[in-house]
């Protein structure tokens, strides 16, 4: 089920409960609503409920019969309490050659009572008229509500594939709970979802209550990923945009989390429109950026820290992967690639440096294994746990504040 809610704080006197419900039933609606063979759960770029006032942000294939649909999702969502859709819509441009005659835009509000809804504007403009602008400002951080069960979400992000941030994440993930926290993971790295193999369960499948998944007990972690609901073994996901986001907040908002201290999420890497999307979709409590010491990792590791601060994510801090090396004879450390790289980057955009990791063959072999450092209490264990210490410290003055309505 594709679940893209965002709960505004609203007079309404629905309990989180109820709001859960009717959510999850205007979710079921648009998942079996189809515009062709294809649900229009996947054209969901945006949703919003505020009671009984739905607005949808769609991205529709260019031949759709607009007016049609305006009326069906408002019959369908009648009897769910939605009395008014606002649907901002975006149109897909057509084939080059192709005969067009696209609408212009929906009526910006639908009375979802009323079945005699006014003709949807056409234009025979298609090229100008193709790509809309979608005028509702993006949701920002400060709209979203805490999630009723998790206290603190922390993104694990970095700017550059390959810097050892999922390594970094189940290590981290380990250390919080190893320090008395109940944790979450969930992987949202459609690119390569790793955080099954490294925790061991990369043959366990989610199982589903009452059409949520159920997250699997990773070593005591609440684990979900993406490469869990997978078929293919290690495939990377090449879903883009819409479908990919659609797919990483079904997995965040139709999985039953259990009371939660820390849910951490291992982002994809880089810094487009998937992890955008995320930022802005997700209450987040803080980030965590992971790089390596060599100049490139670095200028991506900045963009990474940019992209937080547009969105208004704290940065929590940053982390230095592989910044020194321990040689696995002699055990001796050595900052091969040179020192000074993660704390000129916390210096620059005064976040704090949370640590620096040893490059050393027995933290890879570890997670190659499924029994990451931490789990094992090897000795880089040691250096995670420190890394943990460290959010615990910061973590406080970022937290989201606490819904009414929490459940707990
Ligand atoms: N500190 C480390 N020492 C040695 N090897 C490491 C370390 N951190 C990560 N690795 C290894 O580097 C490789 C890449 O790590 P990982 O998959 O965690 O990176 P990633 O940034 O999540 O990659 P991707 O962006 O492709 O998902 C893995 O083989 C991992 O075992």
């Amino acid at each position: 089920m594709f679940n893209f809610m965002k709960k505004k704080p609203t007079a309404q006197t629905e309990t989180p409960e109820q709001q859960a419900a009717r959510d999850s039933a205007i979710d079921k609606v648009l998942l079996g609503y189809h515009v062709g063979d294809t649900s229009i759960a996947t054209m969901v770029t945006g949703l919003e409920r505020n009671g009984g006032e739905l607005t949808l942000e769609l991205r529709l294939p260019h031949e759709s019969d607009l007016e049609s649909i305006q009326q069906a999702l408002g019959q369908l969502l009648q009897p769910h309490g939605i009395q008014t859709i606002h649907m901002n819509v975006r149109i897909s441009a057509p084939m080059k050659g192709a005969e067009a005659n696209l609408p212009k835009a929906m009526p910006k509000t639908t009375n979802a009572m009323d079945s005699q809804s006014k003709p949807v504007a056409k234009s025979d403009d298609s090229t100008v008229n193709a790509e809309p602008p979608i005028t509702k400002p993006a949701p920002t951080q400060a709209s979203l509500s805490a999630h009723p069960r998790i206290r603190h979400i922390i993104v694990v992000a970095s700017g550059k594939g390959g810097v050892g941030k999922s390594t970094t994440t189940v290590n981290i993930a380990l250390a919080l709970q190893k320090l008395g926290n109940r944790v979450g993971v969930l992987d949202a790295d459609i690119y390569g979802p790793s955080m099954p193999a490294m925790l061991g369960v990369g043959s366990v499948r989610p199982e589903l209550e009452n059409e949520q998944f159920v997250p699997i007990n990773a070593h005591g972690l609440a684990m979900l990923s993406i490469g869990s609901l997978l078929d293919g073994d290690n495939t990377p996901v090449a879903w883009r945009g819409p479908k990919a986001t659609g797919a990483l907040m079904q997995l965040y908002n139709q999985t039953n989390w259990p009371q939660l201290d820390y849910l951490v999420i291992d982002m994809p890497p880089g810094t487009g429109d998937i992890q955008l999307t995320l930022a802005q979709r997700i209450p987040v409590t803080g980030a965590v950026i992971v790089t390596t010491p060599q100049h490139i990792a670095l200028l991506d590791a900045q963009k990474g820290i940019e992209m937080f601060n547009k969105t208004n994510i704290p940065v929590l801090g940053v982390v230095e992967n592989m910044a020194l090396h321990t040689c696995s004879n002699c055990n001796h450390t050595e900052a091969i690639f040179g020192t000074g790289g993660g704390e000129k980057i916390a210096e620059q955009y005064q976040v704090p440096l949370l640590g620096q990791l040893p490059l050393a063959s027995a933290i890879r072999a570890q997670v190659d294994k499924g029994e990451p450092s931490v789990l094992v209490d090897d000795e880089f264990a040691s250096y995670y746990l420190s890394i943990a210490k460290n959010i615990e410290t910061n973590i406080n003055k970022f937290a989201k504040p606490v819904d009414d309505k929490r459940i707990f």
